[in-house]
This record gives C-alpha cells, sequence and structure tokens, in this order.
C-alpha cells in the first residue's frame, strides 16, 4: 500500500470504509434476457408470484456472484440495484407515493405490493400507466411520479429488504429525494404552477425511516441517486435546497444507520456538487467521463471530515475500453491532493450488454477495442489495486488496454478517405432546399401532392411486425430460409400491406417496413462502419430491450463504390409498383440512428452525423429516382440527445439539424420531405423542428390531446404537420368520433391544405385486428373533419374564426 496520510478512515455512522472499487449499477435484464423472460410469462400468467420470486432471486444472487467474481469483493462494493421494472418506480413504491387516480392499489396497510406496482407501470383495463419519458440524455424509459400538494408519503422498505437481501453486504441503491421530485409531474389535480419538489420537506423523513430501516436490517452504506443535479433545472434556490435536504439526512444518526454515499451520474455537477460534499454524507460519487473537478471541488474532499471521492472514471455508457493510463494518472493526481478515492463507473452499468465474452461473432480486431459490463467491472478492480499498489502491480493490464487502444487509433479500417473527403467538401449549399413557398408550389403542381385530398391521411412506416415475419427472419438468419424465399416472403408481405392500404382507403401508403428487425439496426446492417451485436441487449424500458449497433468506423452504404447500393429501393419499389397511389419511401435519420447505436467517440458526433446523413442522402437520392416522391426520415431522438445543460444546446442543434439537412436536400423541389418524432414536448427544440426545413412533420399528440398545437401556433409554425390522433401505445381502438374530435381540434387552427391524419407512430407492435379496426376509424374521421371543413366554406381561412 502507498502511504497516504489522508487515508485514515474516518468512523462511519456503521464504520465500514467505502470500497475502494465500485459500480453504480449493473444490467439488470440478465445475460440471456432471464428477466425478461420471467416478467412476461408473470404478466402472461404462466409464471406465479412465487415463481417470479424464485427466478428473481436467482438472477439476482447470480448477478451478484458475477461481480464479486469479477473483483467487486469488499463489503459494500456490490450495489443492490436490482429494480424489476424501473428504478423510479421502486422509488413510489418505496416512499408510497401513489397518485390519486390509483389510490385504490395501495393494501389495507397502505403498502403497494409488487402486483400493484405493475399496475403503475402498465394500466389496467379501467387506467392508462403512468406516463414514461427518457432517463437523463439516455434511451431508457422511466415511469414518471404524480405529486400533488395531497400526495402521501410512507416508507414501505419491502422491495428495497428484498433487493438488499440478494447477497451478504450489498449496498442498496435508491433514486435520491431531489431528483426523485425534480423528475416528477405535478398530478393532474395539483393547483395551476404547483412544484413537486415543494414536497422535499415531507418526502425526507421518508427517506430517513428507508434508511434506518435498510440499516437496521444490516446496510452499512446506502447509495441516493442524484443524477438531476447535472442538468440545468432553471431555479436559483436549489443549492440551499439540494444541501439542507442532505443535512437532514445526514444528521442525528442512529448507531445501525448505514453511512450515505450520493451519486452524481451524467454529467458534471457544478455548483451542486459542493452543496452535496459539505453536507455530512460520507461518500460522494462525481461522472469523470462527462464532468471534471476544479482544483477548489477537489478540496471539498481533502481535511477533517471530508467525504470520500468516489471516482466515475469508467464510461458506463459506452462500450469502447477505457484508457486506463489515463485513468489512473487522474485517479493519483486526487489522490496526492489529500482525498480519499475510491475508482467507479460514471453511471450505473445498465446502459451497456452484460459481456462481450459472448459476442464471438464481431471480428478480433474490434472485439479487443471494446469492453461491456463485464469487463468494464475488471477495469475498475484494476484501476483500484494500481491505485492501492502502485502502477507496477498492474503493469500488463496497462500494457495492454495501451496496445489496444494505440492499435485502434492506428487502425486503417476506421477511416475511409473516400468517405472523409466527401464529408470535407460539403457546403451550405448542400443542405439548403429551394424555399418551402416554392416547394409546395413545385409539389402541388408536378409532386404527388397535387394528387391528395385536403387532410391526406397516412401511416409512420411499420405495419404489425407477426409473428410469421419475425419467424422468417430467424429462419433466414439461421439458414433454414434462403435468400430468394426470404425475399419472396417479405414481397408477400409488402402486397398484403399495399392491398390492405388501398382497401382502407389510405392516401399516401407505406411498405410497412416488414425487412427491418429493427429502425436503427437495419441501417446499421446496410451501412460499413458498423457491427451488430447478437447478444448486447440493454434495456429500454420495462421488460424492453434493444440491441444497439456498434458504429466504430467511417460510415457509408455498403457494396461497390463511394455510395454503395441502395437497400430500401428494392422493397418501397417493389410496394410502389403495385400502386397508383403514393407510396412514401422511410428512412431513419441520422441523429437517430447515433442515438440509439453505440458510437465511436474518437471524433466528434457531429462528423460522425455528417458521414451517416451523407449514406442517407445517397439512399433519399435512389429512392426519389426509383419514382418515390415522399420521402419520411425519422427523427424520433432529436429531442432525447438535446444536452443537459442549456449552453451546449446550441452546438448540439446546428449539427443535428445540418445533418437531417444534408440527408434530405438532394431532392427536386417536388419531392416532399417528411419527418417524424415521437414526442409532443416541441419546448425546447421547436424552433430546431422548424430549421430542419421538412416540408411535413408527424409527432405524438393522441396521448397529450393535442397539446402540442399552441404553442407550434404561437411559434408560427407553417409547415405541413401531422399530429397524431391514434395513441397506438395501446391496443385500445379509438372511436370515429374520438379520432374526429382531435382531428377537428386540429383543423381549428391549422390550415386543411397543410394538416395530415396519421397515428402517433409506427404499428410494428400493435396486432392486425386492431390496426383495421383504428385504420378505418381514422380514415373515416378523415373524412368527417374534410367534409366540415369543406362546410365552413371555401375562401375562409382555417386561421381565421369563421363569421356565420
Ligand atoms: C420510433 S418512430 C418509428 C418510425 C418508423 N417509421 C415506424 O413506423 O416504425
Ligand atoms: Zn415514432
Amino acid at each position: 500500500m502507498t502511504e497516504n496520510p489522508t487515508a485514515a478512515t474516518p468512523a462511519t455512522p456503521a464504520g465500514v470504509p467505502f470500497p475502494a472499487a465500485t459500480v453504480l449499477g449493473y444490467p439488470r435484464i440478465g445475460p440471456r434476457r432471464e428477466l425478461k423472460k420471467a416478467l412476461e410469462r408473470s404478466w402472461a400468467g404462466t409464471l406465479d408470484a412465487e415463481g417470479l420470486t424464485a427466478e428473481v432471486g436467482a438472477l439476482r444472487a447470480a448477478t451478484v456472484d458475477r461481480q464479486r467474481e469479477l473483483g467487486l469483493t469488499e463489503p459494500a462494493a456490490v450495489p443492490a440495484s436490482f429494480a424489476l421494472y424501473d428504478q423510479v418506480l421502486d422509488a413510489i413504491v418505496a416512499t408510497g407515493a401513489l397518485p390519486a387516480r390509483f389510490s385504490d392499489l395501495a393494501g389495507s396497510d397502505g403498502v403497494i405490493d409488487r402486483a400493484a406496482s405493475f399496475v403503475l407501470a402498465r394500466g389496467d383495463v379501467a387506467r392508462g400507466p403512468l406516463e414514461m419519458t427518457k432517463w437523463f440524455d439516455t434511451n431508457y424509459h422511466y415511469l414518471v411520479p404524480e405529486i400533488g400538494p395531497e400526495t402521501r408519503f410512507s416508507p414501505n422498505a419491502a422491495e428495497l429488504l428484498a433487493q438488499a437481501a440478494a447477497g451478504e453486504g450489498l449496498r442498496p441503491a435508491l433514486v435520491g429525494p431531489v431528483t426523485f421530485l425534480l423528475l416528477s409531474k405535478a398530478e393532474d389535480s395539483a393547483p395551476e404552477g404547483f412544484d413537486p419538489l415543494s414536497r422535499l420537506d415531507d418526502l425526507l423523513p421518508v427517506y430517513r425511516e428507508l434508511i434506518s430501516e435498510l440499516g437496521r436490517a444490516g446496510a452499512t452504506w446506502v447509495q441516493l441517486e442524484e443524477p438531476a443535479l447535472v442538468a440545468d433545472q432553471d431555479r436559483g434556490d436549489l443549492a440551499g435546497v439540494v444541501e439542507s435536504a442532505y443535512r437532514r439526512l445526514a444528521a442525528d444518526r442512529a448507531e445501525s444507520d448505514p453511512a450515505l454515499f450520493v451519486a452524481t451520474p451524467y454529467g458534471d455537477a457544478e455548483d451542486l456538487l459542493a452543496p452535496v460534499a459539505r453536507s455530512g454524507v460520507e461518500a460522494v460519487h462525481v461522472d469523470l467521463v462527462r464532468g471534471g473537478l476544479t482544483a477548489e471541488q477537489t478540496a471539498l474532499f481533502t481535511g477533517e471530515g471530508a467525504p470520500a471521492l468516489v471516482a466515475g472514471v469508467v464510461n458506463g455508457r459506452n462500450i469502447w475500453r477505457a484508457d486506463l493510463d489515463a485513468a489512473l494518472t487522474r485517479l493519483e493526481g486526487l489522490r496526492d491532493a489529500g482525498a480519499r478515492v475510491s475508482v467507479a463507473t460514471s453511471t450505473s452499468l445498465f446502459h451497456t450488454p452484460h459481456d462481450l465474452e459472448q459476442e464471438t461473432a464481431l471480428p478480433e480486431e474490434r472485439r479487443r477495442w471494446l469492453a461491456f459490463a463485464d469487463q468494464k467491472i475488471r477495469e475498475v478492480a484494476v484501476l483500484a489495486r494500481g491505485l492501492a499498489e502502485g502502477r507496477e502491480a498492474i503493469a500488463a493490464e496497462l500494457d495492454d488496454a495501451r496496445a489496444a487502444l494505440e492499435q485502434r487509433a492506428a487502425a486503417r479500417s476506421t477511416r475511409d478517405a473516400a468517405v472523409r473527403e466527401r464529408a470535407a467538401a460539403l457546403t451550405e449549399s448542400d443542405w439548403h432546399r429551394e424555399p418551402a413557398e416554392e416547394r409546395r408550389a413545385a409539389q402541388a403542381a408536378d409532386g404527388v401532392a397535387g394528387g391528395l385530398p385536403a387532410i391526406p391521411t397516412t401511416t409512420i412506416g411499420s405495419f404489425p411486425q407477426t409473428a410469421e415475419i419475425r419467424a422468417a427472419r430467424a429462419a433466414h438468419k439461421a439458414g433454414r430460409l434462403d435468400d430468394e424465399q426470404y425475399v419472396g416472403r417479405l414481397r408477400e408481405e409488402i402486397r398484403d400491406v399495399v392491398a390492405l392500404q388501398e382497401e382502407l382507403g389510405l392516401d399516401v401508403l407505406v411498405h410497412g417496413e416488414p425487412e427491418r428487425n429493427d429502425m436503427v439496426q437495419y441501417f446499421a446492417e446496410n451501412f460499413d462502419g458498423f457491427d451488430v451485436t447478437d447478444h448486447g441487449w440493454v434495456q429500454s424500458y420495462g421488460s424492453r430491450c434493444t440491441r444497439p449497433s456498434i458504429l466504430w468506423g467511417d460510415v457509408s452504404r455498403s457494396g461497390e463504390g463511394l455510395r454503395g447500393e441502395a437497400f430500401t429501393v428494392p422493397w418501397i419499389g417493389y410496394a410502389q409498383s403495385l400502386t397508383e397511389r403514393p407510396v412514401k419511401g422511410m428512412l431513419t435519420g441520422p441523429v437517430t440512428i447515433l442515438a440509439w447505436s453505440f458510437v465511436r467517440e474518437d471524433q466528434p458526433l457531429g462528423e460522425t452525423a455528417d458521414q451517416v446523413a451523407l449514406a442517407l442522402r445517397d439512399e433519399v437520392a435512389d429512392l426519389e429516382a426509383a419514382g418515390i416522391g415522399i420521402v419520411q426520415v425519422d427523427e424520433p431522438a432529436l429531442r432525447e440527445l438535446l444536452p443537459l445543460r442549456r449552453r451546449d444546446h446550441a452546438d448540439y442543434l446546428d449539427w443535428s439539424v445540418r445533418s437531417f439537412r444534408v440527408a434530405t436536400s438532394d431532392v427536386r423541389p417536388s419531392t416532399q420531405i417528411h419527418t417524424h418524432l415521437c414526442y409532443s414536448e416541441f419546448g425546447e427544440v421547436l424552433s430546431a423542428i422548424d430549421a430542419l426545413d421538412a416540408d411535413v412533420t408527424s409527432v405524438e399528440a393522441a396521448r397529450s390531446r393535442m397539446e402540442l398545437l399552441d404553442p407550434l401556433q404561437e411559434a408560427g409554425f407553417d409547415r405541413g404537420i401531422g399530429p397524431g390522433v391514434w395513441d397506438i401505445h395501446s391496443p385500445r381502438v379509438p372511436t370515429v368520433d374520438e379520432v374526429s374530435t382531435l382531428l377537428g381540434a386540429a383543423a381549428e387552427v391549422i390550415a386543411p391544405d397543410r394538416l395530415w391524419a396519421n397515428p402517433d407512430c409506427g404499428l410494428k407492435t400493435r396486432a392486425y385486428p386492431e390496426t383495421k379496426a383504428a385504420l378505418t376509424h381514422l380514415v373515416e374521421a378523415a373524412g368527417r373533419v374534410r367534409a366540415e371543413v369543406a362546410a365552413r366554406g371555401a375562401g375562409v381561412s382555417a386561421q381565421e374564426p369563421s363569421r356565420g
């Protein structure tokens, strides 16, 4: 051990020092998606409550063993971070914060049990579930707590205790009280302007009780996660609020109370770090991948009574191997400055897949560049050893990591000179189309738009991905179906989908996307510069997982020549050959492709986005050449990647908007460009959406009851718009009246030649019966609203109130 006078362990309430190596959390889904399978069987009724407990218990125990085996051997080093569905849901359950509309779910003791928590997450026949939204700037969705002035809080430690009991000496983990309230929304019945954070004083005693209970059950440390501190919150008083909250949690603790560890992942807590660090808690985590520490902040961790500094130096969100040299230098610097330093990940590892060892099909060259959750735990453990025993003790590991990094930096395969030249040669004119008005005229005169009625009906792209299609894809992958058979099967599907849409009377058809396993992975498979994984699942929400692709090199379409080969044209062109009606071509946009992949970090994201945009630009041009008059480029992740700090917004919006425009500007004015976004909270990105310069934008609007119309109006948005009129997130079929009401409300403020009728999103998760029923209603409702608008009289713009 290196001599370190400041490393003397101060007495914590439980007297156990913070472990030298830890992670904030580990993938919960299971290396073979055991959790997903158990949950889905339990919801389907084929696994009873005891069975679920047994399967989950076995997975958790195996998870603990695995983390110990990988090097998290000290007491309290393994977090008991095992949410079944969502960590925010766990906090709702633990604090008893039941929204009024679910109050019947509480047992006679006021407690929310596991079955009740699934109703909060998934809804039931009587009501919809809690709203879901993205967790910071990640693709994970949490359930949004609903808090009102009357919400009653009461401690219920059952689920936390069960998680802590998954092994000896675990560290219970829980979303912290400030983040919990900052992520909450005001209950519908709350008075105008009600702020959930105003309930902090009522919530803190509940947290104190939960923490004490965990201590009485043997926990020596409890982890409180406060990621909301790293995002701009627009409140002047937050530092004071945070400091007094943590002072209250830290004050007057009992003998059996655990020590407190506060984590600030996903960014830089900046001014909110000091309030936490000087509140009296025993350890504080900082994200040193996204954030940093000033000398002044480092000083918060030195001297008598200072908390331990838990340095998040291993990236929990991406899959590249760590630069161990640089990380160790950083850790040594902090230690030499006088801090008691532990090594950790920057965030929980649940954003990364379990284990790289499962990916046997990845080329060896690139496997060496990667680290999944298990490999990252090893990195943390190695760094802790290096910090304690000196560099020589880990010389072999340092050499190996350095060699891998150097090899990646020097690899020719990551660079394609032609792609780079093309991206470097991009100029303004490459992302400008003719003025919108001119395009509108051209589209009416020479484009497909000319033949469309007012308020045209369409869908967002995908049709139900049936079990048969998925089985055919699996059979093709396994070699049981040859290429020709598989293509034949997909063409058959496209024929059916086109025929169905004609029968339903939709105006703009789609091919239905049957060839796509996933809207990003399909593109990754058809581009150079990407790898896909076999088992790299990460949780998206609840039991839902995605398998992000790995973007490791320069991107272009695969195939001969710089422009490669068109890959969507064979499907979309085939669909167009079957019908007289226009078929809309569907592509996934550059920002969404980046957001839902693991991306390279050796160049700015904007540069990578331009490369993806150029590859898409080629596809758009080929679709146009194949006679497709409307091309939709989906950007559902545009909002998700918006940086957590406002000062970073302009730069992000600049490159993200540019990349969309690079992808979509190389077309004739008569070709109509659409985009699709899956959220209705335009707010901060409204001007960016306008700047995308798409002719038509479809958005989620049914669930939010057309909430977006007002801000849209105020901002003077005068492009085509398709506010979703069918919430596709549930199997419920809206009636003609419901759809007409929504569409009618939109027609009040949007001119009929700019308004489109479409669902909220794609239909791939829906089944055919409800799809047919709902689209029938949608077509009928559009006809009704069209007639109403026409009856209001020609020459009267929808913007003006109609005068008798
Ligand atoms: C998550 S947005 C989905 C858009 C895509 N075109 C689809 O219909 O599935
Ligand atoms: Zn969508």
